[in-house]
């Protein structure tokens, strides 16, 4: 219904306009509504009724902003050279930034823009040098780079200097989402218009949430200047985002505190918009427009610490160190130099460093966290000098060759952070953090097991377990569809059979959606490049940091029988690789057996291929679904390469076939053998057992609330 009213909308404001192009923009904007829909894989039947056309319509576009969940890659990724060609061809005026191109906006009726030679500060149209996607400062206009093209050839058909910003505007909704828009909007007023300033509150009252929040050391005159209110029905400090365009509030982010029996602050936050579509910069609209220097943090609270302590401009990122979503870069492109003080944890650092090359590596320092530098709000309650702490920071810009003296403080960072350099760790498989210590990123792990043992359906809880607290992930399922996949990780997620309980469904799914997880659309056979490209796309759109590929021989390719298959196996093993060392992404690669006997059990060498695989996985896992002596009859999970610190081991795994989950067994004597090197293929009189008391807390698995401190300002994700 709604598809039709675009279409006849498009089709009267497009009157006029040569066909190919009017038919063009339309079948554009009912894709681009259509991938709105989570998980929607658009295929030319949706429009055409399955028969294959060649007219210039590209069914795997670049997303819209809210159509996250699953991901394409356009079929012709653009490059920045790409761009810049196009806008000289069309005579715009642009100069080269940091992460965008700067150029005159064609939203803007302001025929001296198009003038070669206008000033550069009037230049208000953003375009991401990676995506193509563009922002008007001015207007708030924002698209695709096939929006911004359509626009200029209409433009230049029509023999126009500009185009309303309404030919945009009026696509990017839907009706149900205006409608959705508008309903969250009044609510934003009503809490907004309830709230209090910090000036309106008794004295005592104020030093008491003072005290909750651990914001004692922020003045008033800080917090009336960044117009934090304080809404007391919820007890939450209230952090407006205002639209850049006429100062109006635009969203909301509430940071509750809540005492816990034991006497613990759990601090949690929410927003309007939800997190995942809250893309608010806090501070923004007290940047002057002539401003260079700037100091990126990771909650609101750190952004007050900084900008009153040291005088200087502090923005925070709305998901701490979460994401940099892409669509932010162009806020951020006056800067001549950016400070990233994003926490006082090995995650911050991690973070800071992968944000510093979406904002352009040379114009970024970095605060080394530790002991000293902890993050901003805690300097301050700790009498810290801030801004001592800034100018200390570190450029993030390093050279190729490197001494000791330069890594010196990287290797202390790592002796003196052992837990968190060890990865993040799972909470429902304890046994996999005693072998494997965590997950970290950048590494490559290689899983395999016999086929239809439970491959996909652990993995899915594996990464769901990581997911849950945080970690942003991108599947790669080639060989189940999207749907089927999601429904096993949402049974898994709510550890329940959902169809006899069918009235829970909405319940689940919006605790669901608001996990950091994506996907890529395809299905069946692919080209690796392909693949490789999407998953490039996707950190960069959504920083994602686990990357589940099911399974590699989905790559192979079937024509090319008579090349090498082993040889284009290690290429791609190759290329995996080399994505997660450089993207700093951990990738899970799944990998079939060759052939083996049916008793046998499995080892590293049973992986299909060469050797190529296990050499260059950082971790090497293996499905075992043959009996044990010591868990007849069960799977179990082992760990037969681990090259952070040598340990492997075996553990069993008890599935769950209700709720698709596997834990391991309760059991006074567990026994757990430990294999050492890649011996699990010997007999097993080479195997050392150890007895080990597995942790109840598998068969019950916890709550895992992130308990935030008001400051890192990471997301709670809790779904269980
Ligand atoms: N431990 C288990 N015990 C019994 N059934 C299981 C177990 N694990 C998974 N299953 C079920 O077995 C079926 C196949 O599982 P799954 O697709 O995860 O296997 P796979 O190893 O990935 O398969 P393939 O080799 O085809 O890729 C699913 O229906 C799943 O629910």
């Amino acid at each position: 219904m709604w598809a039709r009213h675009l279409l006849r909308r498009t089709a009267c404001l497009l009157q006029g306009l040569p066909l190919g192009l009017h038919h063009r923009l339309v079948l554009r904007h009912i894709t681009s509504s259509l991938l709105q829909y989570p998980g929607t894989r658009l295929s030319w039947s949706h429009l055409h009724g399955g028969s294959k056309s060649t007219a210039c319509f590209n069914p795997c576009r670049t997303l819209k902003r809210d159509a996250k969940s699953s991901i394409d890659v356009p079929a012709n990724p653009v490059t920045v050279t790409d761009i810049k060609q196009y806008l000289r061809s069309k005579g715009i005026s642009f100069h080269d930034g940091y992460s965008c191109l700067h150029a005159s906006s064609i939203f803007v009726e302001t025929k001296s823009q198009m003038q070669e030679g206008a000033g550069k500060d009037s230049y208000t149209m953003f375009i991401d040098k990676m995506t193509g996607q563009f922002l008007c400062k001015e207007t708030l206009v924002e698209g695709s780079w096939e929006d911004l093209q359509d626009c200029l050839e209409v433009m230049q058909k029509e023999g126009q200097t500009s185009i309303s910003p309404e030919v945009l505007l009026s696509y990017s909704e839907s009706v149900e989402e205006q409608g959705q828009r508008e309903m969250e909007l009044k609510e934003v007023q009503r809490i907004w218009s309830s709230s209090v300033t910090f000036t309106d509150l008794h004295e005592e009252e104020l030093q008491l949430i003072k005290t909750m929040f651990q914001i004692s050391k922020i003045n008033n005159a800080t917090l009336k200047k960044f117009g934090v209110r304080f809404f007391k029905p919820t007890k939450s400090l209230v952090f407006p985002w205002f639209s850049g365009y006429d100062l109006h509030i635009r969203g909301i982010k509430l940071l509750s505190a809540a005492t816990k029996g034991d006497g613990r602050v759990v601090y949690t936050e929410a927003s309007i918009p939800k997190l995942s579509n809250y893309y608010n910069l806090f501070g923004l609209p007290l940047v002057g427009r002539k401003e260079t220097e700037m100091v990126l943090t990771g909650s609101e609270i750190d952004s007050m610490a900084v900008s009153q302590a040291t005088g200087l401009t502090a923005l925070a990122l709305p998901r701490g160190v979460s994401c940099l979503p892409p669509v932010l870069l162009p806020y951020l492109e006056q800067f001549r130099k950016v400070t990233l003080w994003l926490g006082g944890d090995m995650h911050a650092w991690e973070a800071s460093k992968m944000f510093s090359k979406k904002l352009g590596l040379k114009r970024c320092s970095l605060v080394r966290p530790g002991e000293f530098h902890p993050c901003p709000n805690e300097a301050l309650m700790q009498g810290k000098n801030l801004a001592r702490i800034v100018k200390a920071s570190i450029p993030a810009a390093h050279k190729s060759i490197v001494s000791f003296k330069q890594l010196r403080d990287d290797v202390f960072g790592e002796l003196s952070n052992v837990e968190q350099v060890a990865g993040i760790k799972w909470g429902r498989f304890p046994e996999l953090n005693r072998i494997l210590k965590g997950h970290r990123k950048g590494e490559l792990t290689v899983f395999t097991g016999p086929t239809g043992s439970g491959k996909t359906t652990f993995i899915s809880e594996y990464a769901l377990d990581l997911c849950m607290q945080g970690v942003n992930t991108l599947w790669g399922s080639f060989e189940i569809k999207n749907v089927r996949l999601a429904k096993i990780i949402l049974t898994q997620f709510a550890m329940q059979r959902l169809e006899e309980s069918l009235e829970q469904y909405d319940y689940w799914a919006d605790k669901f959606e608001e996990l950091p997880l994506y996907f890529m659309t395809f299905h069946g056979q692919q080209n690796v490049k392909t693949v490789l490209d999407t998953m490039h796309h996707a950190v960069y759109l959504y920083d994602i940091s686990h990357v589940i590929i099911d399974n590699l021989q989905f790559m192979m390719g079937q024509e090319n029988l008579s090349v090498d298959k082993f040889a284009i196996q290690d290429n791609i093993i190759g290329a995996f690789r080399k994505f997660a060392t450089n993207s700093s992404c951990h990738v899970t690669l799944i990998i079939h057996p060759r052939k083996e006997e049916d008793d046998k059990e499995l080892q590293t060498a049973s992986i299909f291929g060469t050797a190529k695989a296990s050499q260059e996985a950082d971790n090497v896992l293996i499905l075992q679904e043959k009996k044990l002596v010591t868990c007849p009859g069960r799977r179990s999970l082992q760990v037969a390469k681990n090259r952070f610190d040598g340990d492997v081991g075996i553990f069993p795994l008890e599935f769950n076939k209700s709720s698709l989950t596997f834990s391991a067994p309760v059991r006074s004597k567990q026994k757990l053998r430990k294999v050492k090197g890649d011996k699990a293929e010997n007999s097993e009189t080479e195997v050392k057992e150890k007895s080990e008391k597995v942790s109840k807390s598998t068969k019950e698995p916890k709550t895992r609330k992130t308990l935030k401190e008001p400051a890192t300002g990471k997301n709670e994700m809790n779904g269980e």
